[in-house]
């Protein structure tokens, strides 16, 4: 088993946030409340998860959670949002603003270039099991990781990729059946689902994510990030057309022929790309 040596990235309140070698690891940190978050948190995750998005010596990042609770020693990997943070319209922070705002955070780790795995030593449940279900991958504590949604309990839904994505991830009486019921899953079952990659003993669940994202990080980057972007295209629509294409824009601006483009605006002459019709 790798013991990596994680250094701290920076200093954050509701989460932690550390990088090793070209893996970063971002983990929620309110263990006691069972990893749930507030505007604070999201706010942190948000800027961390831009951070590692933006940071060429990063290229897998993992979303885990610091654990177990000081008060009855249970695991969490994020168990939604802070119900006591709740207001009329929204999660309220310091601001005093209601916000909505782990849909921003999704969308970050869906369209960010990079893998990201869930690591859930714990329970996923409500908007965590939404956050798990929109990771590329899911590493599961064989222990103590527990899936269940709780949206229909608090009258809340994620209509995105919470529930439409995880149905067709599990399908559609599975999903129906998960968000319905609102009944507990352990890890086997949810690998059984097919919403989990690997069902790990609890011990080796940190190393073997990490061992995980060593593997990827041997790959071909431009591979990684068209075959992300390749597989999400089919269910985001035009938006995910558009992310797509923006990968296929860059590879394209590498080409003579885009520089022969460039060089001949610039030099305010006719362009002469090199006329090779590739069949
Ligand atoms: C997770 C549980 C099933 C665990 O049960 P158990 O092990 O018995 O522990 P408890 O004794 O219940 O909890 C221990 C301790 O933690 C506190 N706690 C747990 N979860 C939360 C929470 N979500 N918010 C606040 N506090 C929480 C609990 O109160 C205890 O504290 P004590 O002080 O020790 O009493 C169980 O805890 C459970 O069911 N939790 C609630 C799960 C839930 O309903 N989550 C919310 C789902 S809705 C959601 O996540 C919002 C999604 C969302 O944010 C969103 C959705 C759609 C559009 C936009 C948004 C958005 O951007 O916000």
């Amino acid at each position: 088993m790798i013991q990596p040596e994680w250094k701290t990235a920076k200093e954050y309140e509701d989460i932690t946030y550390q990088k090793c070698n070209g893996v970063a690891r971002i983990a929620f940190n309110r263990p006691n409340v069972r990893n749930a978050f507030r505007p604070k948190t999201t706010k942190e995750l948000y800027e961390a998860f831009y951070d590692a998005g933006e940071d060429v010596n990063i290229g897998v990042v993992l979303l885990s959670a610091e654990g177990p609770s000081t008060k009855d020693g249970v695991y969490s990997f994020c168990s939604g949002g802070d119900q006591k943070a709740r207001g009329h319209q929204g999660y309220v922070g310091d601001d005093g603003y209601h916000r909505l705002n782990i849909l921003e955070v999704q969308r970050l780790i869906r369209f960010m270039p990079k893998a990201v795995i869930a690591v859930v030593p714990g329970w996923a449940v409500g908007g965590g099991h939404s956050l798990h279900v929109v990771c590329d991958l899911t590493l599961a504590s064989k222990e103590h990781a527990i899936f269940k949604q709780t949206d229909a309990d608090v009258t809340s839904f994620d209509g995105g990729y919470g529930s439409a994505y995880l149905a067709k991830m599990v399908g559609q009486k599975r999903a129906r059946e998960i968000f319905f019921l609102g009944r507990n899953y352990s890890a086997q079952e949810a690998y059984d689902m097919g919403m989990v990659n690997a069902v790990i003993p609890h011990d080796e669940l940190e190393s073997t994510a990490y061992e995980w994202a060593q593997e990827i990080l041997e790959k071909s980057p431009t591979s990684i990030r068209m075959l992300k972007f390749a597989m999400n295209l089919t269910d985001d629509g035009m938006v995910g057309q558009q992310v797509f294409a923006g990968e296929a824009t860059r590879l394209a601006y590498m080409t003579d022929e885009a520089k022969e483009g460039r060089d001949a605006f610039l030099e305010k002459r006719k362009p002469n790309f090199p006329k090779k019709w590739i069949p």
